[in-house]
């Protein structure tokens, strides 16, 4: 099996005067599961429309597993995703929609199927014209994630989900994981991608800004720290990574900490720190700070 998923290098798509898509390099490991995150507008959809071979790169390339993106004949093979606008036939069934979708991709295992729309709580019984939006979303993904693809393609899939279906989507992501398959999860939702995803990559304007480790992520952005001490306040002008000091109350600081903690914790040391709290970043204050630092 190859070591990536997906691969894209210098990959580019202009649209007249617009640059939607601007030489980017990504490369998704085997059986992890890949955020792709960024605003409107910033690129996500075009960039999935050139993975599926829906359109043509301006230049660059991507390649699924071992084969270019563009022999959709091939690179379909591997694949199975779903769209962010999930449209079905309204004259056929739920069940009868499942069966059509299970043909076209590269095998279903039955057994889990099953389980999955009992899980999503699918009334499969009801044409694909009475489904309510999230109701489609729900098909779409039991097709996608009851087949054996090693890459889902997921385009922001659980927009209309409810907070009950939502946990079950990240489940079946688990799930997914557990058996090798890899997720490709574009979303706007932040609390969902820290929760599901090992990587990520945000775009904005067509470029990639980031590309890191949920995990790495965190360390590398801002924690806030509360420190609570008795007598003298500890000396924390010119530590290293600290900034924004503020003096909550008498015997209380709160400051934020960039980076390593080792030099703060020598400044702490002196101290008589009675005590200490540290809050890690959400994705969501780290995206938040990625587009504040770009707007300014
Ligand atoms: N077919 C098209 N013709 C012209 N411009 C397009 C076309 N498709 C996309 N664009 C433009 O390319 C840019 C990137 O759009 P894209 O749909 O990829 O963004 P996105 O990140 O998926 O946004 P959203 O989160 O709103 O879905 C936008 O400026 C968009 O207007």
């Amino acid at each position: 099996m190859d070591t990536f998923a997906i691969r894209t290098e210098g990959l580019t798509k202009r649209y007249g005067q617009l640059l939607a898509l601007d030489t980017l390099d990504i490369a998704v490991p085997t059986g992890s599961v890949f955020g792709f995150l960024g605003p409107n507008g910033a690129g996500k959809s075009t960039t999935i429309r050139l993975l599926l071979g829906m359109a043509r790169p301006s230049s660059g390339h991507a390649r699924i597993f071992d084969t270019d993106a563009r022999d959709v004949r091939s690179a379909h093979r591997s694949l199975a995703y779903v769209p962010a606008d999930v449209a079905l036939w309204p004259q056929l069934t739920g069940a009868e929609t499942l069966e059509l979708l299970g043909r076209t991709g590269p095998g279903v295992d039955r057994g889990y199927r099953n389980e999955l729309v009992e899980r999503f709580a699918l009334d499969l019984s009801k044409p694909g014209r009475t489904y309510s939006t999230g109701n489609r979303q729900k098909v779409a993904l039991v097709a996608a994630f009851a087949t054996r693809a090693p890459l889902l393609v997921l385009d922001e899939p659980t927009s209309g989900l409810d907070p009950l279906m939502e946990r079950e989507f990240q489940r079946a992501v688990a799930q997914a994981r557990e058996r090798g398959q890899t997720v490709f999860l574009s979303s706007h939702q932040l609390t969902e991608v820290e929760s599901v995803c090992d990587r990520v990559a945000i775009l904005r304007a067509g470029r990639l800004v980031e590309i890191a480790d949920v995990a790495d992520l965190r360390r590398l952005h801002r924690s806030q720290v509360e420190v609570t001490f008795a007598g003298t306040a500890p000396q924390l002008t010119d530590v290293p990574g600290v900034g924004a000091v503020e003096r909550l109350g008498p015997a209380r600081l709160r400051f934020t900490l960039t980076g390593p903690p080792a030099p703060v914790l020598r400044a702490l040391a002196t101290a008589d720190v009675t005590a200490l709290t540290v809050h890690e970043p959400t994705l969501e204050e780290i995206f938040l700070d990625y587009y504040d630092e770009v707007a300014r």
